[in-house]
């Protein structure tokens, strides 16, 4: 499989329910580094899986609702626990959908795969991978 993968991040404020979480069930703040990954067998006529920047601006597209916002307080997360987890599968949903809306610049049925992976510190990222 090819890969292309971009970068961007965010910084959030939320709080978590489950005292599994300990102390992180106060609201707290994380900078989260989401990683896109776009996954093609096959490579276009110009040799690449999507154009760089264009990933790059839908990426940053996905993420600027939730930059510089408490998700506690989002009506799209209302009752969950935003964890790195859940996150990536949100972060997957819309970018799936903007996809399948040719704003990746190639035609969603020749990409196979987005993976997206969301680090929370140095030490823990999480991921999610899907087919379109
Ligand atoms: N599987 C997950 N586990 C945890 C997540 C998560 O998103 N997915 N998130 C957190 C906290 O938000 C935070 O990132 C870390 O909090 P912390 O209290 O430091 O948690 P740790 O488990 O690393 O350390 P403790 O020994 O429990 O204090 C927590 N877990």
């Amino acid at each position: 499989m090819f890969t292309v993968e971009v970068r961007d991040h965010i910084m959030i404020a939320h709080s978590f329910r489950g005292a599994v979480f300990g102390p992180a069930q106060a609201l707290h703040g994380a900078t989260f580094v989401v990683d896109a990954a776009f996954i093609s067998k096959t490579l276009d006529s110009n040799g690449i899986v999507v154009d760089i920047g264009c990933a790059l601006d839908v990426l940053k597209a996905t993420l600027k609702p939730l930059n510089y916002s408490n998700l506690d307080d989002r009506v799209e997360f209302k009752g969950m626990n935003t964890t790195t987890e859940f996150l990536t599968k949100y972060v997957f949903d819309q970018l799936a959908i903007a996809a399948r809306a040719g704003q990746l610049g190639r035609d969603s049925k020749e990409l196979h795969a987005i993976r997206v992976t969301i680090s929370e510190s140095h030490v823990a990222r999480a991921w999610y991978e899907a087919a379109l």
